[in-house]
């Protein structure tokens, strides 16, 4: 699926994405993001919370959990790069937590 953000609208939907908390990856055209939760409950919540909304989107995240901390990272691995469902899935994640 060739949807990569581009232009105007990259830069606008990256600029809302940096004040959120999440970065550019480096090396590669993806964002990341830590979230610190108060304690394993309330991560591995969160991150039930998230697969699911995940699941329905059928655009899953690379991530690890640490106890606390859920490290994560958002690519549209068939385009190759950042496009509207990171977006969209970022934002979701933002909300959830
Ligand atoms: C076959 C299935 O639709 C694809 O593998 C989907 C599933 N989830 C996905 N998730 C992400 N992040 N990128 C993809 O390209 C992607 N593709």
């Amino acid at each position: 699926m060739n949807d990569k953000l581009s232009g105007a609208a990259r830069t606008e939907a990256l600029d809302k994405l940096q004040a959120a908390g999440w970065s550019m990856v480096e090396g590669r055209d993806a964002i990341s993001k830590l979230f610190k939760f108060k304690d394993f409950t309330r991560a591995f919540g969160w991150m039930t919370q998230a697969a699911i909304a995940a699941e329905k989107m059928n655009h899953h995240p690379e991530w690890s959990n640490t106890y606390n901390r859920v490290e994560v990272t958002l690519t549209s691995h068939d385009a190759e790069g950042l496009t509207d469902r990171d977006v969209k899935l970022a934002g979701i994640m933002d909300g959830l937590a």
